[in-house]
Parts: C-alpha cells; sequence; structure tokens
C-alpha cells in the first residue's frame, strides 16, 4: 500500500469518511460524509496530513512569506506545517471581535506580504475565498491556496475566478479509488457517490457588483408583489423558521426560484446580524421574492414604531413586510406607515386578521371587520392580511393564509393544517405560507417546488389570473 492510500484507509478507520444517508446542511441529502475533525484525536495521521500538504507546497514552489489557516480543523495542520516550514502563522477570525483591536486577521504581517492559505476540505471554496478577501483587504497578496481534500464540487474553477490557484493532496476520485481496492467500500458505493458529486456542483456568488434591479424602487410593494406572483408563477411563501441565519441564506439562494414570498422570526435566530440579514435581502432582490418579518407587532404606537426602525433588528432596514395585529387599533398601523416613511424603498404590513390555530380569539366578527376597515383607511400601507378565510371582495388585498400541509391536520400545540386546494378553494386564499411542510421534508426543493405547482395551478384555475 503506497503512503497516501494507507492515510486513506486509516481516515476511513477513524471515521473521517463516512457512507451512507446524510442531510446536509442545505437541506440536501449526500452518500457521503466527510469530518476531517477527528484527526486532532490522532497525532500520527495529522503530521502525516502536514507532510503531505508541505510536499506539494515545496513541489509547486509557492513562494509565501506566511501560512493563514481557515478555521477551525485546519489551524492545527497549519501549526505543524508553519513549524516544518518556518513560516510565520496568521489566523482568520470567524468573526471579528467586538472588543479590543477588532481585528479580523490575528498575525504580524507586512503589506505586500506574500501568504499562503490553508484549508482542510474544499467544496465550493466560499471559506478559501472569503479568508482571501480579508487578507487581501489588510494588504496581503493572496495567489494560492492548499487544501487537503478536494470534493470536487467546482471548488478549483471558483477559485480561479478570484485569481486563487488550489493545490490539493487528494481528490474524492483518488479517495473513492483508494477505499474501492483497499475493500472499505464497494464499487456501487463509489459511483453513487460520484453521481451525487456530478450532480451538486457549486458555484460561488459573483463579487463583481450585480446589476441591481431597481425597477422595483418605483413601485409599489402592492404592484410589486403583483408582479412576482405572474412572472414567477408561484404562490408560495416559505416560513423559514429556521434557528440559523446562515442555512436560512443557504435554503433561499436554493429555494428562491420557487417563492413569492420568504417569512422568517427574526427573534428566534440565534446568529442575527445586520450583515447577514443584508445579504438575505440581497438573495431576494437576486431572485425576485420579498421578505416578511412575521414579528405580530401589537404595542402602542410609539412603542411599535421603535421596535420596527432599532435595536438589534433594525427591522425597517431589511423586511419589505412585516405583520400586526390589529388588537392596539388602527394607531399602530399609523406608526409603522409614519416611520416607513424614512425608509428609501417601498415598505407595507399585512393585519392579522385571523390565524390558524386552535381557539384563536380572533374568530370574531368585528374583529375581522375592523381590520378590514383598518386596511381600507391604511390602503397604501396595508397591502393584505394574514387570513382563514376571504375578508373582502376587495381584490388589492391579498390573503395570506398560514397552516398548510399536504399530509397533516395539525401539531400538538394547536396549529391547525388545511390543504394548498382547501386553503385557495375554500378559504380564499392568494398566498400559501407553508412552513414544516416544507422544512421538514426530506428533500426541501423538490417539496417546494410540488407546494408551488399544486398551489400556483389552484390559484390560477380560481382566481383566473
Ligand atoms: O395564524 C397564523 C399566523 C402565523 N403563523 C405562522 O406561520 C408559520 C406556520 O408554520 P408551519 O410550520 O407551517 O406550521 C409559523 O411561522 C407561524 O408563526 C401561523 O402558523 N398561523
Amino acid at each position: 500500500m503506497d503512503d497516501l492510500g494507507s492515510l486513506v484507509v486509516k481516515l476511513f478507520d477513524i471515521e473521517a469518511f463516512k457512507f451512507g444517508s446524510f442531510k446536509l446542511k442545505s437541506g440536501i441529502q449526500s452518500p457521503i460524509y466527510i469530518d476531517l475533525r477527528v484527526i486532532i484525536s490522532y497525532p500520527d495521521i495529522l503530521r502525516s496530513i502536514a507532510v503531505h500538504m508541505n510536499d506539494i507546497i515545496q513541489r509547486a514552489n509557492v513562494a509565501c512569506d506566511s501560512i493563514c489557516g481557515v478555521p477551525y480543523t485546519a489551524l492545527p495542520i497549519a501549526s505543524i506545517i508553519c513549524a516544518d516550514y518556518k513560516r510565520p502563522m496568521l489566523i482568520r477570525r470567524k468573526e471579528k471581535k467586538d472588543y479590543g483591536t477588532k481585528k479580523l486577521i490575528e498575525g504580524k504581517f507586512q503589506p505586500n506580504d506574500r501568504c499562503l492559505i490553508i484549508e482542510d476540505i474544499v467544496t465550493s471554496g466560499s471559506s478559501v475565498a472569503e479568508t482571501a478577501e480579508s487578507l487581501r483587504a489588510e494588504g496581503l497578496q493572496v495567489t494560492d491556496a492548499i487544501v487537503f481534500f478536494d470534493r470536487e464540487q467546482n471548488g478549483e474553477n471558483n477559485l480561479k475566478e478570484k485569481n486563487i490557484r488550489l493545490l490539493r493532496v487528494l481528490t474524492i476520485t483518488e479517495v473513492l479509488r483508494y477505499l474501492v481496492k483497499y475493500s472499505r467500500i464497494t464499487e456501487e458505493i463509489s459511483k453513487t457517490v460520484q453521481m451525487f458529486i456530478r450532480e451538486n456542483q457549486t458555484q460561488l456568488p459573483s463579487s463583481k457588483p450585480e446589476i441591481v434591479e431597481t425597477k422595483h424602487l418605483s413601485m409599489s410593494i402592492r404592484e410589486r408583489f403583483q408582479m412576482i406572483l405572474k412572472e414567477k408563477k408561484t404562490n408560495l411563501c416559505l416560513s423559514a423558521d429556521l434557528p440559523s441565519l446562515d442555512e436560512i441564506i443557504e435554503l433561499s439562494k436554493q429555494i428562491g426560484p420557487n417563492i413569492c414570498m420568504l417569512k422568517i422570526h427574526c427573534d428566534i435566530l440565534n446568529d442575527f446580524s445586520m450583515e447577514k440579514i443584508l445579504q438575505l435581502k440581497e438573495i431576494s432582490r437576486k431572485f425576485n421574492f420579498l421578505l416578511l418579518e412575521d414579528r405580530k407587532f401589537a404595542d402602542i404606537g410609539n412603542t411599535v414604531k421603535s421596535q420596527y426602525t432599532k435595536g438589534l433588528f433594525q427591522i425597517s432596514q431589511w423586511a419589505d413586510l412585516v405583520t400586526v395585529h390589529i388588537l392596539p387599533g388602527e394607531g399602530i398601523v399609523e406608526a409603522l406607515e409614519q416611520a416607513a416613511q424614512s425608509i428609501n424603498e417601498p415598505r407595507g404590513c399585512l393585519l392579522i386578521a385571523q390565524m390558524s390555530s386552535k381557539g384563536a380569539l380572533t374568530d370574531n366578527e368585528d374583529y375581522v371587520k375592523g381590520a378590514v376597515q383598518c386596511a381600507k383607511k391604511y390602503s397604501n400601507f396595508v397591502i393584505g392580511f394574514i387570513s382563514q378565510s376571504r375578508l373582502t371582495t376587495d381584490n388589492q388585498f391579498l390573503h395570506c393564509t398560514p397552516g398548510i400541509h399536504l399530509n397533516n391536520t395539525g401539531d400538538q400545540l394547536g396549529q391547525q393544517y388545511v390543504t394548498p386546494r382547501q386553503a385557495i378553494d375554500g378559504r380564499g386564499a392568494d398566498i400559501l405560507i407553508v412552513g414544516r411542510a416544507i422544512l421538514d421534508s426530506i428533500n426541501r426543493v423538490k417539496t417546494a417546488e410540488e407546494y408551488q405547482e399544486e398551489g400556483y395551478r389552484v390559484y390560477e384555475q380560481l382566481r383566473h389570473v
């Protein structure tokens, strides 16, 4: 067995390579899972990886003044290489410190120093590209990166576009070949993985300034919503009730073409930052869907104004639409409309007229009437309702209905579901708000496509759009 083959087999034996069916962060099922974090518990393997990487660096004649490891798994590898190769090490923090020096790059360097990036695995190349961007922003030169393992999902080309040459010790093809050769996996498993890799090629978001669609700025939010429905042929709103904004960002890139709106609850996110939410907003512009913050405002106007514009979330900066309870009276809508006037993009809201949960106290005729009256009075800002029935024949108002599931009638905490057809036909919905039916499915993208197709087919039939 050659040296590399023996290393691959050892990595398989310590379960750094796993084969089966694994749900990735993006929701995709993968037949392979690679977790090189385990190598820190095996010093011989760790050193062997570093030695192989060092060999490649020497053979490729990389000229570098310092080496930057990408956290976390590549850091111990980078430390060994720095010690062997006698180069100073830099680290790019995952998050900028919000205290002290606020530095993103730790370690000593001079302007124009040439820096080599070290990473354990490359998929799309996004971590390497982000690291290069931060280093270049500090005046360092980055032309090369080395990884131990290349998943061959287009990372090499993606990095080439960023003027980074990718050096690697092993590709997934080589790993599969060794594992079949040394009887760790069957030929059939190897083929399944190769097919998965072929079908899951990646691309990095362009760093070139995109031609930003500005048509929407001259339209009201109502006009824009109507245009999205027609152009994209979808009345699906994904309720992305996930704890991680990173995950929502990834998911929205995949599901973006299928939805007219993405609804979030910013207060359940454990990684909220303005930087990330603005990234999501950019994706919403690219894929042409609206961003709805389901904040369910329910206080006096003055307080709600602050909740909308201030604090950690600064909702008015990024949410095209927000949800509003009408319980405190119309002052709440007036306050939001006033606050939205200082934003130079169209904004609007949906009034919560009825709720999908069992025993909701909104099931009251006067309450619903009050909501409709308020919507008509503030029709520039109120573009529709969260509802469970058709509340008005005035078709300028969109009826958005949550509590949708094709195979379930409810949850243990009072949520009640109807099917897309029941919601549109029986309850007069224009927009279907779907959460767990998609989020908990095995293939989120495929399920979203199903809800989009079914929802828009029924909507077209009944509303004659
Ligand atoms: O009456 C209402 C108002 C809002 N919601 C919200 O919609 C989603 C539904 O999620 P599922 O997973 O599809 O049940 C969720 O964010 C609720 O806060 C609602 O369900 N009913």
